[in-house]
C-alpha cells in the first residue's frame, strides 16, 4: 500500500477564541490540545508520517511536546505562513508520500475509523473530505439583512478535516491557487478548482474544530464523554 502522510496545521492565532494562549496550545484534561489531535494520527496504523505546522514562535516548544509524548511519526515541525492555506503548502513541501491528508490540529475528535473511511474514498475518486449533513435550515442573507435564498438543506454539508489527497495534485492546485492570487478557507477548495473530483464522506458531529469560546466546553463535554464510554 501506497504511504500516507499527514499535515497538521496549527500555526493560526485563534483570534476568535480570544484566549491569551493560542487555542492550539490550551489544556484538555491536562494535555494541550494539539497533543491531543496528534495521539490520534500517531496511534493510526494506516499514518506513516506526520509534518506539524506550527507558528515559528512555537517549534521548539511544539519539538517539546513531540518528544515528551512520544508521538515518533513526527519527521518535521516546520513553520507556518500568514494564512491557513500558505501553512498547508509549507507542510506538503517537507512530505514526499503519494496520499496525504490535511488535518486541523484544532480539531482533537477525530475517531480513526472516520480518518480510515475518508483516506478510503480518497483512494476510490482521487480526494476525500469529512464532512456532516447540515441540520439547520440555512439561508442566503443580503448585506441588508433580509433574507434572499432558502438552499435546499439536502445539498448542504459543513465541511470538516480531515481532506485526503494524492499530494503532487494536491501540491499543483496550491501552486495554481497561489498564482491566481486566490486564497481558500480549505484544501478542498482548491482541489475543487483544479478540477478534481472530491468526495464528501459523511464523519462525525463530535470532529468539532475549536472556534469560539464555547467549543471548550464542548471539548470538555466530548472527551469527558469518551472517557466514560471507555470505562
Ligand atoms: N496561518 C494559519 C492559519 C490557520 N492555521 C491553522 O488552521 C486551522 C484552522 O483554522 P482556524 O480555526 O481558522 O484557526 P485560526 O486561524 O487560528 O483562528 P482564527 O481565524 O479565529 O484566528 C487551525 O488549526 C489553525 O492553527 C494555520 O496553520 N496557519
Ligand atoms: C478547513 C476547515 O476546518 C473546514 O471546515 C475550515 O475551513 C477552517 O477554517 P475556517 O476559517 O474556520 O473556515
Amino acid at each position: 500500500m501506497s504511504k500516507l502522510g499527514v499535515v497538521i496545521v496549527a500555526a493560526g492565532r485563534g483570534s476568535r477564541m480570544k484566549t491569551q494562549e493560542s487555542k492550539q496550545y490550551l489544556l484538555l484534561q491536562g494535555k494541550p490540545v494539539i497533543v491531543h489531535t496528534l495521539e490520534v494520527f500517531e496511534a493510526s496504523p494506516e499514518v506513516d508520517e506526520i509534518v506539524l505546522v506550527v507558528g515559528e514562535q512555537d517549534v521548539d516548544r511544539c519539538k517539546g511536546y513531540v518528544a515528551q509524548y512520544g508521538i515518533g511519526k513526527v519527521i518535521s515541525v516546520t513553520a507556518g505562513g500568514s494564512e491557513r492555506q500558505h501553512s498547508v503548502y509549507r507542510g506538503l513541501e517537507c512530505l514526499s508520500t503519494e496520499w496525504v491528508m490535511v488535518h486541523d490540529g484544532v480539531r482533537p475528535f477525530v475517531k480513526r475509523e472516520d480518518l480510515i473511511r475518508c483516506l478510503d474514498g480518497a483512494r476510490e475518486t482521487g480526494a476525500a473530505v469529512l464532512a456532516v449533513p447540515v441540520k439547520d435550515t440555512i439561508k442566503v442573507v443580503g448585506d441588508n439583512g433580509v433574507i434572499t435564498a432558502t438552499p435546499d438543506r439536502r445539498s448542504l454539508w459543513a465541511i470538516q478535516t480531515p481532506q485526503a489527497f494524492r499530494r503532487l495534485e494536491l501540491l499543483k492546485a496550491h501552486e495554481s491557487a497561489e498564482s491566481e492570487g486566490f486564497l481558500g478557507t480549505d484544501d478542498a477548495m482548491l482541489a475543487e478548482r483544479a478540477g478534481m473530483q472530491v468526495r464528501v464522506v459523511e464523519g462525525d458531529y463530535t470532529n468539532i474544530k475549536l472556534t469560539t469560546p464555547e467549543d471548550l466546553d464542548w471539548a470538555e463535554f466530548i472527551l469527558g464523554k469518551r472517557g466514560e464510554d471507555c470505562r
